[in-house]
């Protein structure tokens, strides 16, 4: 075996996050103390814990849209921590991500194809060749393909999110980043598209990230779960040993957490699509496609 398929996919070494404060001279308020994780290849790592743990906060570390204050994040074996906007274009092929709300991730004046061809556009696919991986991954994703031509409201929640799966496939990524990917979607939907998730694993290797408040869907998804509380990882193990034991306190922390986010972080998410949107309509505009 090479070096690179020795080493795990993403490392996170010792990592704090602070957010600098809204008021005058204030301390900046620390979202993340000392985060050791590692991720294989093929690897789906849970990440549970109650509201403002500090969950959402690392993965917008790994996609870099939070700033690493310290420590190291290192992607096949390179130090992604402080990369340049033009490095970031280029580990947008490798590194993706699908949102909670299924409903705002698409945009919603895009016909599916379009949504779908955009990522391929930009990395200069030629249009019948897009024309056709556009087709594979709405069967990949077990949406028909006259879903082509139809907008986003014409679909269900549970139809959406696999829209923002397949678009996260399409340049056949090596990590995805799920934030919440099923906290909107009833029981029975999220155990479908959970289902996907385990689907596309098997058939391309993929690993995942998958953030969720929910203890019983991490351990579903995962391999291993890390518990965070207060931003610090204060479990990590096989999904099978991580405790459910209704007595265990972090047990009763998650069992109070809020699947809602408050007001703030959700206009934090909503500010997320739209960087993430707006860096790739760039990279279109440089690629001389025509929106
Ligand atoms: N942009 C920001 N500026 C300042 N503080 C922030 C910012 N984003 C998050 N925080 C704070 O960092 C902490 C962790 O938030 P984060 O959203 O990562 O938690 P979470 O575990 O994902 O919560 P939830 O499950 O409710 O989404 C919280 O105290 C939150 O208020």
């Amino acid at each position: 075996m090479s070096t690179v398929e020795n080493t795990p996919l993403l490392t996170v070494e010792q990592l704090v996050v602070e957010y600098p404060s809204k008021k005058f001279r204030a301390k900046p308020f620390r979202a993340l103390t000392d985060i050791n994780i590692s991720i294989g290849r093929g690897e789906t790592l849970g990440l549970v814990g109650e509201s403002g743990s500090g969950k959402t906060t690392l993965g917008r570390a790994i996609l870099g849209l939070a700033p690493v204050t310290a420590g190291k994040i290192s992607f096949e074996g390179k130090d992604i921590s402080h990369a340049t906007r033009k490095d970031r274009r280029v580990l947008s092929r490798e590194l993706q991500v699908v949102f909670q709300d299924p409903y705002t991730s698409l945009n919603p004046a895009l016909e599916i194809g379009d949504i779908l061809a955009e990522p391929l556009g930009v990395q200069g696919m030629e249009a019948a060749q897009a024309k056709k991986r556009v087709k594979e991954l709405l069967d990949q994703v077990g949406l028909p393909s006259d879903a082509i031509n139809r907008l986003p409201r014409e679909f269900s929640g549970g139809q959406r999110q696999r829209v923002a799966i397949a678009r996260a496939l399409a340049l056949s990524p090596k990590l995805i980043v799920c934030d919440e990917p099923v906290s909107a979607l009833d029981l029975s939907t999220q155990a479908r598209v959970l289902d996907l998730f385990l689907q596309i694993q098997k058939d391309t290797g993929v690993s995942y990230l998958f953030v969720s408040h929910d203890l019983d869907v991490v351990r579903h998804i995962s391999h291993r779960v890390a518990v965070m509380y207060h931003g610090e990882i204060v479990e990590q193990g096989p999904a099978g040993v991580v405790t459910t034991d209704p007595d265990h306190p972090y047990t009763q922390r998650l069992l109070l957490a809020s699947p809602v986010p408050d007001p703030d972080r959700q206009e934090q998410r909503r500010a997320d699509r739209h960087r993430l949107l707006e860096a790739q309509r760039m990279q279109h505009e440089q690629a001389g496609v025509p929106a």
